[in-house]
């Protein structure tokens, strides 16, 4: 009778060394969870089809030492082999498999990379340089995702018909429990990478992954989108675990956390991300849709049908949900029974769970599972492996740390928002279009005080119209639109009061009149000091009278021809400095209010030529109308 004995030990990660012994003293000894090459030890023990060496006996060695069973002492007796289990398994931290977190959620609602804990089981020697696939598990909080992984983690480790196990093992892994809080944060990823040979002879990492539970209390939509992005971005399969049926807001959501994951990937050529499984729990109506995957395949069909008839934002999602997912797949579970739902003392025997259920899972995990089934991660239709699955992470969490994407918001927030800021837009349009009447740049120069008058009523025209659009959120939520309105619009009256002031002549021609007058005067003391026989003085006269010619030759050139503004700019300046000369200063009142008059009167009376209107009706009326219009 051949028998197998298992050892563990800790080398960088855990493995569990079985020793086969076979009659005639001969014995075969091999490593569970990696793969061992050269000295003594032969072959990688993935048991089952994964493995050189196959018996009941040695799948329940390599998951007792695995930790699953870390505490059983004894033997198995399956009429060919003994396995002795002589459990050399430290119970303490990092002794055996477990699930290390690889992001975590700070209090500040952001997202932590463990860089160590993920290098630390993706950048093994032996693995590091392997394709991998990866199978996440994703959804809301509390609907039985670990516990699902932990079935994932007893078939991988045993993988013969028996997996699923004994009908008193309590269930053990990814940390799995009863109650409405939820359990797991972040996302981790089970310490073991466990290795498939696939048809072709190649090998394949194979890394399962545990998610945050979505809409849980202390969650906002951001965190959710945030990890459900990252796991679907770093996964080859996410399962999707919904609970009893797929509801349009199910979908909704996908659609929103894919856009998330969508935003932060670069230049992405094929479809952003590769499987996607709606694993629908509890699953209540077999006799519409049998429970499985031709069941769920159908059901899955009629859920994502896009036809004409549908409302736009139906087809929107479901075309969505096609365009970013390279294959969608669904399987219908049946529900577990009620000890595993509301019993508190319920350990994940199988003994209290319903007999469909474990039947549901018989094919739903190999149906994931299977080598001939898994898909290798692909990133932009390049396979990746282990160590370049470390750089992914690396780069997607920076980009959700950093602040260049928006933020993912609640329906109502963003519904509300939404609202709000179409009101303000429409208030802006009133307020441009209306001083556009005015002043717009085709419309002469407005008296400023006129020009302010016309800014106040439709200032308050543009807030009615504001105030009266219907909005979510609010009155407190619009008051912070309402505020940014009054600043935009105040932005606005200055930059037509500039416009408005360029139009004014006199402005304009306060530079040319400046060096007119610096010249009329040179010229005339020249005169009169060549007269008192002072030529030097005279001399100097005439230097300002060429110098102040020459300037405004300068200016007119480049007013003119629009080149060298910046020399137009420092002439300005300078006349500007010669009018606030003391001596000047006598000339300005005196022609500033001769132009304004001027103006101000050939203006009104041109305005009121153009538009009766402005004299006529109430600002109100035309707020009530214009709102009419928008409404
Ligand atoms: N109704 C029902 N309950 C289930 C099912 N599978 C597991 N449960 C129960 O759901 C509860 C939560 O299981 P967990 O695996 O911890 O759930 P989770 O989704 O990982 O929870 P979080 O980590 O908080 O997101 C446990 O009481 C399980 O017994 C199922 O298919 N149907």
């Amino acid at each position: 009778m051949g028998f197998v004995e298992a050892r563990a030990r800790r080398v960088n990660t855990w493995f569990a060394r079985v020793r086969r012994h076979e009659g005639g003293g001969t014995s075969r000894e091999a490593r569970v969870g990696r793969h061992e090459s050269g000295g003594t030890s032969r072959g990688a023990v993935y048991c089952g089809p994964f493995s050189p060496l196959r018996g009941r006996s040695l799948v329940m060695a390599a998951t007792t030492l695995s930790g699953l069973q870390a505490t059983h002492h004894g033997a198995v007796d399956n009429g060919d082999a003994r396995t002795y289990m002589n459990g050399e398994v430290s119970t303490g931290p990092g002794n055996q498999p477990s699930p290390v977190r690889v992001v975590c959620a700070t209090s500040e609602h952001t997202f932590e990379l463990d860089t160590d804990a993920l290098e630390s089981v993706l950048l093994q020697d032996d693995l590091k340089d392997l394709p991998v696939a990866v199978v996440s598990v994703a959804g809301t909080f509390r609907k039985g995702k670990s516990f699902l992984l932990d079935f994932m983690l007893r078939f991988m480790y045993r993988k013969n018909k028996f997996w699923l196990g004994s009908e008193n093992e309590p269930l053990t892994g990814f940390k799995w429990r009863g109650g409405s809080e939820r359990e797991t944060t972040g996302i981790e990823i089970w310490s073991e990478i466990f290795l498939s040979h696939r048809a072709d002879g190649t090998q394949v990492a194979i890394l399962l992954m545990d998610t945050q539970g979505a809409f849980d209390s202390q969650s906002t939509i951001r965190d959710c989108a945030t990890v459900f992005a990252l796991s679907t971005m770093t996964s080859s399969m996410q399962v999707y675990n919904l609970t009893q049926n797929i509801q349009e807001d199910d979908l909704q959501h996908l659609q929103l956390f894919t856009e998330y994951g969508r935003l932060a990937m670069e230049e992405i050529v094929t479809k952003p991300f590769q499987n996607l499984m709606f694993l629908v729990r509890d699953w209540s109506f077999p006799y519409e849709f049998p429970y499985g995957n031709t069941g769920g395949k159908h059901f899955l069909e009629r859920r994502l049908k896009v036809s004409d008839t549908q409302h736009e934002e139906l087809q929107n999602v479901r075309k969505h949900i096609h365009r970013c997912f390279s294959n969608v797949d669904c399987f219908l579970l049946p529900h577990p029974g009620l000890k595993v739902a509301t019993n508190p003392n319920f350990d994940g025997s199988l003994k209290d769970i319903s007999i469909e259920f474990k039947q549901g899972l018989m094919n739903l995990i190999p149906h994931l599972l299977l080598p001939e089934n898994l898909a290798i991660k692909e990133i932009n239709g390049t396979k990746l492996t282990c160590r370049s699955l470390v750089e992914y992470f690396k780069a997607y969490i920076k980009i959700y740390q950093g602040e260049d994407l928006p933020h993912p918001k609640s329906m109502l927030q963003a519904t509300a928002e939404a609202n709000n800021l179409s009101a303000v837009a429409a208030a802006q349009d009133f307020y441009n279009e209306e001083m556009e009447k005015v002043c717009g740049g085709s419309r002469p120069f407005l008296a400023p005080a006129d020009l302010e008058r016309e800014h106040q009523h439709v200032h308050k025209d543009a807030l009615c119209i504001f105030r009266r659009t219907k909005k979510m959120g609010g009155i407190e939520f619009s008051r912070q639109y309402e505020e940014h309105l009054e600043e935009s619009l105040t932005a606005s009256f200055k930059r037509y009061a500039l416009q408005n002031e360029g139009k004014n002549i006199f402005r304009a021609a306060r530079t040319p009149s400046a060096f007119l007058l610096v010249a009329v005067f040179s010229y005339f003391f020249a005169g009169l000091l060549s007269i008192l026989s002072l030529p030097s003085l005279a001399s100097m006269c005439n230097l300002a009278f060429t110098v102040s010619v020459g300037l405004l030759a300068t200016w007119s050139y480049v007013r003119y021809s629009g080149e060298h503004r910046h020399v137009g700019s420092l002439i300005d300046e300078l006349a500007e400095a010669i009018w606030q000369q003391k001596k000047f200063q006598v000339f300005n009142p005196l022609a500033e209010s001769f132009m304004e008059e001027t103006w101000r009167q050939s203006v009104t009376n041109s305005l009121q030529a153009s538009f009766p209107a402005l004299e006529t009706p109430a600002p109100s009326q035309q707020v009530a109308l214009r709102y009419e219009t928008l409404a």
